[in-house]
């Protein structure tokens, strides 16, 4: 266990009330000591390192000049907002970071009133700042928005859909562009590199030098009233017309680690009339522990680490992990079918396509955190007689809902959806959750909706969407490692629409879907030795459901148990719907079906989260002696 940090001035402050009592000349110590806590601290729980590091002076900053919780801080993301809780009364609590009853790992409302707004999805900020800032400037209150957004998260259309409509908040609006040039890999897009342009400006190098006079000139400016924003802002500009064009006063490029540039123009903006502002700040990724900035991925997300060496303690060997086995599959079949393509929404070692595109560069498309684009991009591609492959986690699927319905299934495009982070994920919590792609996707007319059991199942399942070109079809696997099965050279091309039978039994069916058939199986052998004989199947489709199996199963047992890592509206309801239309249920079978509740889970270890959602073996033994206490009135009889 390594010795905490030394951190005496930290030690003095709680909250940002306490930051603003210091002098200025005490906030480099301050930072300095904030940056050592949360080393020290996430080097014990894991978690979103890099960014943090990068924005240690910047919290610094924005707490001491902006009247915080007043002035509504918004983190977009909020994977950075360690240091922000930290000085808002939380540290006692940063060891708890991720843990289930700990704190998010993202900014979260119920947490504290210096989290105005949760976060966790990007590009979300400076529309929520912008709510807040009309909200107050219609209240009559003081209170501005104040969002901080990441070069990652500005690459987005929902962050120029609010900077397009931010003029009307005047001053009351602040956007911090906070430019590390890093997403989780390294930016992509015309945005990025105009960014990198205005950054390498000569403009912004001579800045470098100028900013000692700029702080003084600008201090000199604080004791006799402020000039308009106008002409600091237009003197300092250095090339953010695109951020001018949508209304802002661009504000940089300045040094994001040096609280000599970060105080003067905080300042300034914070006492200007004109706005809104956006101060364009440079900041490292990583900064101040140099594992981190000497990775690739400047230690974006991080298992528990020894702080003196940075090596991370993560489990070695074991099954390889799902994205994985997606990439590498995919990418053994493009060899042989150049129509194979692949986007992610800036998620490339997290879907997989990092292994794809090393095998295939010129078919891999990283489209930035646009997963809207994404899905319709992949639609033209589909359109025009590719095999398009858009690689996007379930939760984040959420955000092109309408592009799935609109651009995919209503035209009946052939894209291919390989959803990753099915069911519950975790340390990342309901934010991340992959609880509702079976819902929200087998209710579209032409969709089809795989779901893996394991590994191998994910492998014939990439196989036999890559060979289905009669419309839209979804296959979606959990996070994290297989199950160690084997998976079989000759891929096995499923037939749509049909499931499988992994154990024959006579009194009760347990139809499951996707990756809790391990606990399925379990289930079965604890009934089995209670006397009750029990089927399993993999149902492997939730849309279209394999109706034949379903009702020879329901025709032949007395109980039938639906289970799936998903919301309500899944399997459960597809199968209830097909067996009430077919008079299924009209007998005295008995149909349970089995889903994640109806809440937003918090983070936590993912079995637990399972046990919590009641979805564990003991939980399926559970409901069907709990079916078969039913009397054929419905009416429970007392337990034996
Ligand atoms: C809609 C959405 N898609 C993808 C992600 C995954 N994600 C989390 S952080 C991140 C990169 C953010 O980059 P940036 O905004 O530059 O922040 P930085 O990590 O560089 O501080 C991504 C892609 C997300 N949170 N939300
Ligand atoms: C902050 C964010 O949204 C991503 O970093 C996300 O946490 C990645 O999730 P995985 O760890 O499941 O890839
Ligand atoms: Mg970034």
């Amino acid at each position: 266990m390594s010795e905490r940090p030394k951190t005496p001035l930290l030690d003095t402050v709680n909250t940002p009330d306490d930051l603003r009592k210091l002098e200025k000349d005490q906030l480099r110590q301050l930072s300095d000591e904030l940056r050592a806590e949360m080393i020290d601290a996430v080097g014990t729980t894991g978690g979103h390192l890099g960014s943090g590091l990068g924005v240690v002076e910047l919290t610094t900053a924005i707490h001491y000049v902006f009247n915080t919780p007043e002035d509504k801080l918004v983190w977009d993301v909020g994977h950075q907002c360690y240091p922000h809780k930290i000085l808002t009364g939380r540290r006692d609590r940063i060891r708890t970071l991720r843990q289930g009853g700990g704190l998010s790992g993202f900014t979260k409302r119920a947490e504290s009133e210096y989290d105005p707004f949760g976060a966790a999805h990007s590009s979300t900020s400076i529309s929520a700042a912008l709510g807040f800032a009309m909200a107050n400037k219609m209240q009559g209150r003081p209170g501005r928005g104040i969002a901080v957004i990441g070069d990652g998260a500005m690459s987005a259309g929902m962050a120029y859909e609010a900077m397009n409509n931010a003029e009307q908040a005047g001053n009351r609006l602040v956007v911090i562009l906070n430019d590390n040039d890093m997403s989780i890999a390294p930016p992509v897009g015309g945005l990025s590199a105009y960014l990198a342009r205005t950054v390498s400006s000569s403009e912004y190098l001579g800045l470098r030098s100028l900013a000692s006079r700029l702080s003084k000139k600008l201090s000199r400016r604080v004791h006799h009233g402020l000039e308009k924003a106008e002409e600091y802002a237009r003197g300092m500009v250095t090339g953010g017309t695109l951020f001018e064009e949508l209304g802002f006063y661009y504000v940089g490029p300045i040094d994001g680690h040096n609280l000599d540039h970060l105080i003067p123009v905080l300042e300034n903006v914070r006492d200007s009339e004109q706005g809104p502002v956006l101060i364009h700040v440079v900041t490292k990724k990583g900064k101040g522990y140099a594992p981190a900035e000497n990775s690739a991925d400047k230690y974006h997300g991080v298992a528990k680490f020894d702080v003196v060496t940075g090596e991370q303690k993560k489990s070695k060997g074991g099954p390889p992990a799902y994205q994985n086995v997606f990439g590498e599959t995919l990418a053994k079949l493009a060899n042989d079918d150049p129509r194979i393509c692949a986007i992610t929404a800036a998620m490339p070692s997290g879907t997989g396509v990092d292994k794809f595109a090393k095998a295939h560069p010129d078919k891999a498309f990283d489209v930035g955190i646009a997963e809207q684009h994404g899905v319709t991009f992949a639609a033209g591609l589909a359109a025009e007689g590719m095999r398009p492959f858009a690689a996007i986690y379930s939760t984040f699927l959420q955000r092109a809902y309408d592009q799935v319905v609109h651009d995919v299934a209503i035209q009946n495009l052939p894209v291919r959806f390989a959803i990753d982070r099915a069911g519950l994920v975790g340390a990342d919590g309901c934010t991340h959750a992959g609880s509702f792609d079976i819902t929200y996707l087998a209710t579209l007319p032409n969709m089809v909706v795989m779901a893996a059991a394991d590994e191998a199942e994910l492998a014939h399942m990439t196989y036999t969407a890559a060979e289905y070109d009669d419309g839209p079809i979804a296959f979606r696997y959990p996070r994290g490692s297989g199950t160690g099965v084997e998976i079989p050279e000759k891929l096995e091309k499923l037939e749509i629409g049909k499931g499988r039978i992994v154990r024959e039994g006579t009194k009760v069916a347990i139809l499951s879907l996707g990756a809790r058939l391990e606990e399925a199986k379990k289930a079965a052998d604890q009934l089995e030795a209670k006397g009750l004989s029990t089927t399993v199947a993999d149902m492997r489709f939730a849309k279209p459901l394999d109706t034949d199996l379903i009702e020879k199963l329901m025709r032949s047992h007395e109980v039938v148990v639906t289970v799936e890592e998903g919301a309500i509206g899944g399997l459960g309801a597809h199968v209830l719907t097909f067996a009430s239309d077919e008079g299924l249920t009209d007998g005295g079978l008995k149909v349970r079906t089995m889903r994640l509740p109806d809440v937003f889970q918090d983070q936590d270890d993912p079995a637990k989260q399972y046990d919590e959602a009641g979805l564990n073996a003991p939980h399926i033994v559970d409901t069907v002696l709990g079916a078969l206490r039913h009397n054929s009135a419905g009416v429970e009889e007392a337990r034996a």
